[in-house]
This record gives structure tokens, sequence and C-alpha cells, in this order.
């Protein structure tokens, strides 16, 4: 290590050591509104409060008394919207911002850790490290950087196991949290604000967390923010300030947490004998209503309250001028992403370790691809070497291509399905930190798909084309296929950018793909369809697929052989609408899926972590 390093918490060198950011808000509300633009709720109604610069700051409260609508709100995580409007004033270092303007600038913890299962926590921290940091910081650099994060987070015994999650055991619940909050950390950001982080952990698994948190405000001047729920005595007494909320997000406290039990017991709320000061507070909150609590002055009354209370000189006023220039410069700083090749080969090397470590979904895809179509292979056993003209013999060789064609739809769009509404937390949250950009994701997804999707049409191929005996072009058949799998991803990707849990998409599975049976030919002829249905089948992929395939197999080979052949063959193009000049079309329409899809699934995704993270 280099001597400059010798110094480093967190990640940040003797050199770098800054003076820390106070955060403050005035008159913050939040409303739920109603169909006609009037406020239907009020969630927070004018609240007010500051962070010292380098301290910890917990938000107390009772449950919905909008102690996460706060922070997401201070985050930049939470802005008005058609069903909900936020209004106030945040200021950082004395200067108004806007939220979600300076959303980058602030570590942002959920309460879920959105990390990837089959990473562990040292490849989860470079990878963060390098795209976040990557064009100030050179490879040792990080590595410096990384090792030092994991020491500190007590990390390094388990730097080099998987994460795991619940279904795949891998790293603690105390020892994923954190590595979620080192994954933020990386940037040695100002501004550190977490959601519950204490949640789901046990008792000194969260003493440990919140020790962690003292510990970054105190060695690296980061001003930490969290909500918590029922902190226990020894929690409580780490933290620097509280912010005690009541209904309404009113203010009931915000200062010291050591002064906590005197402001409750000058005004008529003398804790018990051997009380948690956090119980007690929030005790006194929902054995009272607001009218008594109101009699007893027990909420704050303005801003100054809070500064007067906090008692150790650090007023956001105070920080004045040079503040402001800090930052200018944090914010260039953390703007400065890699270049779009970098994020690329990043993105695939993850994306590539991901599907080869996740060995159950690798083994489910291609074993359920070989099974089902030897299955397939055997069931239709030269189904496409008998006698077209036999009307018998054509409806199984017909029946065989539709069978794979349609398993094929399913085989390829259920992995993407049922895989990505776990993932798509994890793109929201990096791509609304600035890790990396749109494309780079879109791009490093298709390029781990591409040869994933072949191989397993090549599997798929090998086991059906010999075993029935198709008499089309091998080549072309594959790539038809490859075709429909591609499009029927877009399709997934697309339902997985608007679905949010693997629950729902396995319930809409049917929904997005059973209609395509209907487009397909094969159970009703397409000129019986309603004409005012019949558009939909521009949105099938399996139509547009089976059209090309039915051009492969029954145009030419065995349908020469006989006039009766002919006339079979002849009859399955018809009764399909297919016409051998609009080949070009049936691939247009293929490519037309495959791309707007996906992009039409880009963008929801990026609008949605514009909005919500
Ligand atoms: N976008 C929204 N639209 C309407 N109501 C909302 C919205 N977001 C939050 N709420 C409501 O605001 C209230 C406060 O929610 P919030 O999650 O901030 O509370 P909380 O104090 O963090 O609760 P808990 O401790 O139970 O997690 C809840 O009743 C919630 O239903």
């Amino acid at each position: 290590m280099s001597d400059n390093r010798t110094s480093m918490a967190f990640g940040r060198t003797g050199r770098d050591q800054r003076a820390g950011q106070s955060l403050e808000w005035n008159n913050l509300s939040f409303h739920a509104l109603a169909k006609d633009k009037s406020i239907k709720r009020t969630i927070l109604n004018e609240t007010f409060g500051t962070l010292p610069s380098a301290s910890l700051t917990a938000i107390l409260g009772t449950s919905g008394s909008g102690k996460s609508s706060l922070l997401n709100i201070l985050a930049g995580r939470m802005s008005s919207t058609s069903t909900v409007l936020v209004e106030g004033a945040v200021s950082v270092d004395g200067q108004l911002i806007d939220p979600v303007d300076y959303r980058k600038n602030i570590a942002y913890v959920m309460q879920d850790d959105c990390l990837l299962k089959t990473a562990t926590p040292r490849e989860a921290l470079t990878f963060s490290a390098t795209l976040r940091l990557g064009v100030k910081k050179n490879k040792e650099q990080i590595s410096e950087i990384v090792n030092a994060m994991l020491a500190a987070l007590g990390l390094e015994q388990c730097a080099d196991t998987f994460i795991g999650d619940q279904l795949s055991k891998g790293i603690s619940g105390g020892e994923r949290k954190r590595t979620a909050i080192g994954v933020e950390l990386v940037t040695s950001p100002s501004l550190v604000f977490l959601d519950e982080p204490t949640s789901g952990l046990d008792a000194y698994a969260a003493y440990k967390c919140i020790e962690l948190l003292k510990k970054i405000s105190v060695e690296d001047s980061a001003t930490v923010l969290c909500t918590i729920h029922q902190p226990s005595s020894e929690v409580f007494q780490i933290f620097d300030n509280v912010i005690v909320l009541g209904t309404t997000g009113r203010i009931v406290y915000g200062g010291p947490a050591s002064a906590l039990t005197e402001y409750y017991e000058i005004r008529n709320f003398p804790i018990p004998l051997d009380t948690n000061p956090a119980d007690h507070a929030l005790f006194v909150l929902m054995t009272n209503d607001e009218e008594e609590l109101e009699k007893a002055n027990l909420f704050a009354k303005r801003l100054s309250t809070i500064k007067a209370d906090k008692g150790d000189g650090d007023s956001a006023d105070g920080v004045g001028d040079k503040s402001t220039r800090v930052l200018a410069t944090s914010v260039q700083h953390l703007r400065s992403n890699v270049s779009s090749i970098k994020q690329i080969k990043w993105l695939l090397i993850r994306e590539t370790k991901n599907l080869i470590r996740d060995k159950p979904a690798l083994i489910g895809r291609y074993g359920a691809t070989i099974f089902l179509n030897i299955l397939f292979g055997i069931i239709f056993l030269d189904a496409g070497r008998g006698d077209d003209a036999d009307q018998v013999s054509i409806n199984n060789h017909y029946g065989a291509l539709t069978l794979v064609t349609i398993s094929t739809m399913f085989g390829s769009a259920q992995p993407a399905l049922l895989t990505f509404p776990s993932e798509r937390p994890l793109f929201l949250r990096e791509y609304s930190t600035g890790t990396y950009g749109l494309y780079p994701y879109v791009i490093s997804k298709v390029a781990v798909e591409v040869p994933t999707l072949f191989l397993q049409i090549v599997f798929q191929s090998l086991c059906v084309y010999f075993l029935i005996g198709f008499q089309g072009s091998y080549i072309l058949i594959i790539l038809s296929w490859f075709a429909l799998a591609m499009a029927v991803n877009s399709t997934a990707l697309l339902a997985g950018s608007v679905i949010t849990d693997v629950k729902t998409a396995a319930e809409l599975t049917p929904l997005l793909f059973v209609p395509q049976l209907l487009f397909s030919g094969f159970f009703v002829a397409t000129q019986n369809i309603p004409v005012w249905l019949r558009w939909a089948q521009w949105l099938c992929s399996l139509k547009y697929t089976l059209n090309l395939l039915i051009l492969i197999e029954f145009v030419g080979n065995s349908c020469n052989e006989s006039a009766q052949a002919q006339a079979n063959c002849d009859s399955i193009l018809q009764r399909n609408d297919i016409n051998t000049g609009d080949v070009g079309l049936y691939i247009g329409i293929l490519v037309a899926i495959m791309v707007s899809f996906r992009i039409i699934a880009a963008i929801l995704l990026s609008l949605k972590a514009n909005t919500v993270f």
C-alpha cells in the first residue's frame, strides 16, 4: 500500500479529508392528491430540521408517521407526481438545492439490499468503485480503496463468499447490509442516507451496523441520516441526534439523542426507570392524542428549536461560502462516469459471471430444453419424413413444427421473465446512482443473451431436427427459432420492466404468451379470427416465426413429391394467410418486435429509475 493510503478510512485518503456537509430543510410538506388535484391526505406537514455536518442522526416515529417519506424526499428519491405533491426548501451548507438534481451526491442505502446474489462483497465493491470512481482512480488505487473498505466494514472474512439471497445461502444478513452500505460508500459521499438499515438484523448485528455508521460519520466526516424502528438502548446511545416524528410528520423533537429524555421530562412525560428513551418517546406519542400533546407543548415549534437543542454549535448558517465551493467540487467529482466502453466491459463480465455461477438457473434452462425436445423428438419421431400427401402424416409434420416452436417461445421467455423482476431493483439502484448508463446496460444484456439463447436453440435443434426429420434447411430453421427466442425475450423484458416481483411475472406468463397461440394458425385458421382482433397478430412473434418456418418446411422439399402433397402443403400456407413473397415482411416484423420492445423496456426502466429512486 502506498504511503498516502495508510491513513485511509472508508476509501478516503488523509489528503482527501473534508469538512463534511450540513443539510437543512424547512416547510417540507408531502401530500397525497385526489383525482381533482386537491389534497387528499397530508403525510408530512411543514416539517423542518437540520443535520449538522459529520453527525449521525436517526429518524424515529410511529409506524406510518412518514419517516421513509421524509428520508426519500431529502434524498431526492421522491418528488411531486400526478398523485403526490412535495413542497418545501432543502439546503446543503446553506445553499438551496433541488434534492432530485442533487441525489447523485447522496449515498442512499435502501431497506432491501439490492445486490447481485452471485457476486462477492469484494466484487460488488470493486464494480461500484470502478464505475463510479474509475475516471480518477487506476486499478491499483481502486483495489486499495476496496481492501480498505472491506477492512473498515469488517467484511474481510467473507470478502470472497457469494452474497446469496433467501434461496441460495451466502453471507449473513448483517454482512449483506454492510456490503450494501460499502457499495454506496466507495465514492466517499458527504451525505449518507439509509432506510431502516437494521431491519432484519439481530440485536448484535443491528448494534454493529449503527456503530459502523457512527464510525463513518466520525472518520469520514459524513453526515449520516437513517430511519430506524425500535432501536435498543445500546443502539440509541450511539446516535448523535434524533428526530422524532409525530402524526403527519410533525416534528416532536430534533436534537441530541442524549437530551431526548430531558425534553420529555420537562413536558411532563417523565421516563420510567430502566426504559429505553426511544421506546418512551414513541409510547407517549401513541398513548396521547394530538390535543394532549399540543397542550403539553411537546411538538417542536420552529427550526430554531432544533438548532438551539443541538448544542454543538454547528449551525448550517455558520458554514458559509467555503462549503458551497466544496459542494460544487463534489458534484463535479461524482458525476464523472467512466466511458461507455468500460461500463459495457464491466457489465459484461458481471453478467457472464452471473450466468455461469447461477448453476440452478443454468441447469434448469438447458436441462429443461434438452429433456423436452428429446421428448418431442421421440413422440414425433420421423414425423417430418412421412408422406405429405397423407393428411394424417402432414398433420403430424405440421404439428411437430408448431409444437417445437411454441416450446421455443415459452423456453426463451421464461428465464428472462422470472429472473428480470429480481434483477430490476439492482438496475434501478445502480442506474439512478450513475454507476452506468442505460445503453451500456442494454447492450451488455443483449450481448450475454445472444450466445445464451443461441446455445439453447442449438441444443434444441440437435434434439429435434434429426429425430423428427424436418426437411427444411437446418441453418434457416435454427435462425428462425433464434429470432423467435430474441423477440420473446424482448417481450419478457418489456413485461419485466413494469412487473416488480417474480410471482406476478409467473402469473402473467400465460397472459403474455397464450394469446399468441391463437394467432399461430394451428388451432384456428387466421382468416377465421374476427377482423377486429386480427391486428393483434402484429405483436405476435410466434405467428411470424411460424410463417417463416412453414415457408422453409412446406415450400419445395417433400411437398414436391406429388400433386396431393403439394395441395396439402399449399393449404397450410393458405390457412395461415402466408405469401411466399412476404418473407421480408415477416423478418421485418420479428426484428421490429425484437428492437422496439427492448427500447420501450429500456425507456420504461429509465423513467422508473428517475421517478422512484
Ligand atoms: N406515494 C404515496 N401516496 C400516498 N400515500 C403515501 C405515499 N407514500 C407514502 N404514503 C403514506 O404515507 C404514510 C407514511 O408512509 P412512510 O412509509 O413514510 O411511513 P413510515 O413512518 O416510514 O412507516 P413504517 O415505519 O411503517 O415503515 C403511510 O400511511 C403511507 O401509506
